[in-house]
C-alpha cells in the first residue's frame, strides 16, 4: 500500500508506547556546530568535547558544494515522487540489496519511510554469508532507476564529495583521540559505505509511528544531509530525553557508528537516535555510512587501551558484523533475536505432572460438560479422546508433514509466505518480539 493512500494505520508502523514520540518538543540547541573553516587546532578540541558529550554535532564550511547538495535533494524528490510502478523497477530485492525500498524496519517496527540505496564504490565486495567460517565472498552493484535521468550522475557525484568530507572528520577525530590523522585511513581501503536517500512521506500518525525507529549506526561515521523539516533526536546520554537535531542550513551531521565506538574503548559511544515525522510535510535526508573494508577486523586501538583501561571488546570482523546487521535488516532478526530475555526462558528441569485433566468425549455429555467446566476454570486447557477425528487421518497428516520439513530449503520455498499471500511456509515467526 502506498503511504499517501493509507487512511487507517497499517498495525506494522505502530511502535510500543514507550517508545513513542511525545508531542511536547524540547527546544534545544546544545548540539555543537563546528565550523570547519576554524583553525584545526581549536576544530579537534571542539569536535572530541561533541563526541564524548553527545556521538552527534553539526559541521559548516564543509568543503561539499551547496548547489550539489541542493542538485541532489531535487532530484531526489523527483524519483520518489515518480508512480510507485517505476520506482519498482529497481527495487531492491533477496538478490540484489540496493535500490529503492519501502518497507524497512527498525527492531521490527516497520518506518514511515521509503529509501533508495547505492554503494560509495561500484562493485563493492562483502562476505556471502554471516557464518563465521565462511570465507566467500558476494559482489555486491548498484541499481540505477532510468528516471530521472540525471539522479545517477548526481548520485555518483555527490557521494565523492561526501566521501571526502567523511575522511576529513576521520582525520579529525582520530586527533581528538591523540591519534594520528591517518590512523585508520588504511581500514577504508575497500570500503564498503553506502549512501542511502530517504523520503518520509506526511504522516497522519505522527504520535504512533517513527520514520525511523530507535537505533544505533554500524560504520565508523555517518555523513548527513537534512532538509529544513526537522525530525532527527538524539538520545541525550544523561538522562534519556530525546533531543531534536535542529537543521542548519546547507550544514552536515555527523554522527559516531559502533566501529569508532569499539576503536576508541568507549571513549567516546554510538549514540542512539531515531525520527519523528510529521503530519504536515514530508521530510528528505541522505546519510552516507562510511563502513571500513570487510576484512578490517575491529576491537579497541592498542593506543588506547592500557592496564588501567584495558580492552572492553574483543576483536570481531567488520564485514561479518554488517552482514548480521544487514540481514537482520532484511529479515528482521539476526540470531540474537532467538534469544529469550532470562525471566522467559524455559528451566531445564522439567516439572513432571499429569494435572492438566483428559477429558473422555465418549462419557455421558453431562458428566463431559462438568469436566469441561471445571478444567476451563482451572487451567484453560485440557485434552481429549473419542473426540471423532480419524486417528489414521492423524497419523497421515503428521508422516507427511514431516516429509514437508524434511524437504530441501529451496523446495519449501517455493511455497513461501509473501507479501501477498499470508499463507503459507515461514520460518520466521515472532511471539512478542522473540523469534521462534
Ligand atoms: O533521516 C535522518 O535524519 C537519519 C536517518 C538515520 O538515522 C539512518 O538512516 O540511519
Ligand atoms: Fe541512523
Amino acid at each position: 500500500m502506498e503511504f499517501s493512500t493509507m487512511a487507517e494505520i497499517d498495525p506494522a508502523f505502530i511502535q510500543a508506547p514507550e517508545y513513542r514520540p511525545k508531542p511536547k518538543v524540547i527546544e534545544t540547541d546544545e548540539i555543537p556546530v563546528i565550523d570547519l573553516s576554524k583553525d584545526t587546532k581549536e576544530v579537534v578540541l571542539e569536535i572530541g568535547e561533541a563526541c564524548k558529550t553527545w556521538g552527534f554535532f553539526q559541521v559548516i564550511n564543509h568543503g561539499v558544494p551547496l548547489e550539489l547538495l541542493s542538485r541532489i535533494k531535487k532530484t531526489s524528490k523527483e524519483f520518489f515522487d515518480l508512480p510507485m510502478e517505476e520506482k519498482k523497477l529497481a527495487k531492491r530485492d533477496e538478490v540484489n540489496p540496493l535500490g529503492y525500498h519501502d518497507s524497512e524496519h527498525t527492531k521490527n517496527v516497520r518506518d514511515w519511510k521509503e529509501v533508495f540505496d547505492f554503494l560509495a564504490k561500484d562493485p563493492t565486495f562483502v562476505p556471502a554469508s554471516h557464518e563465521p567460517d565462511d570465507t566467500q565472498l558476494r559482489t555486491i552493484r548498484n541499481q540505477w532507476p532510468a528516471h530521472p535521468p540525471e539522479f545517477r550522475d548526481v548520485c555518483e557525484e555527490y557521494a565523492g564529495e561526501v566521501e571526502k568530507l567523511a575522511y576529513k572528520m576521520l582525520e579529525l577525530i582520530s586527533l581528538s583521540l591523540g591519534l594520528s590523522g591517518d590512523r585508520l585511513h588504511s581500514c577504508f581501503k575497500d570500503q564498503i559505505s553506502f549512501l542511502r536517500v530517504n523520503r518520509y512521506p506526511a504522516c497522519p500518525f505522527p504520535e504512533l509511528a517513527l520514520g525511523v525507529g530507535r537505533h544505533k549506526d554500524g560504520g565508523a561515521l555517518t555523513v548527513l544531509a537534512q532538509d529544513e523539516v526537522g525530525g532527527l533526536e538524539v538520545r541525550r546520554k544523561s538522562d534519556g530525553a530525546w533531543i531534536p537535531v535542529k537543521p542548519v542550513p546547507d550544514a552536515f551531521i555527523i554522527n559516531l557508528g559502533d566501529a569508532t565506538q569499539v576503536w576508541s574503548n568507549d571513549r567516546y559511544e554510538s549514540p542512539e537516535h531515531r525520527v519523528v515525522v510529521n503530519s504536515e510535510k514530508e521530510r528528505f535526508s541522505i546519510p552516507f555510512f562510511f563502513f571500513p573494508a570487510h576484512y578490517v577486523m575491529l576491537k579497541p586501538l592498542e593506543e588506547l587501551v592500557n592496564e588501567q583501561n584495558p580492552a572492553r571488546y574483543r576483536e570481531f570482523n567488520w564485514g561479518k558484523f554488517f552482514v548480521s546487521r544487514n540481514r537482520s535488516d532484511y529479515k528482521k532478526q539476526i540470531d540474537l533475536a532467538f534469544i529469550q530475555a532470562p525471566e522467559y526462558r524455559s528451566k531445564p528441569k522439567v516439572i513432571e505432572t499429569d494435572e492438566i485433566p483428559v477429558i473422555d468425549l465418549s462419557n455421558d455429555t453431562k458428566e463431559v460438560v462438568m469436566e469441561i467446566g471445571e478444567a476451563c476454570k482451572t487451567w484453560g486447557f485440557f485434552q481429549v479422546i473419542n473426540h471423532g477425528v480419524p486417528l489414521e487421518l492423524l497419523s497421515r497428516i503428521k508422516k507427511t508433514s514431516k516429509e514437508f520439513f524434511d524437504l530441501p530449503m529451496e523446495e519449501k520455498k517455493l511455497a513461501k509466505i509473501d507479501e501477498v499471500i499470508p499463507m503459507g511456509y515461514y520460518d520466521s515467526e515472532h511471539t512478542k518480539n522473540v523469534r521462534d
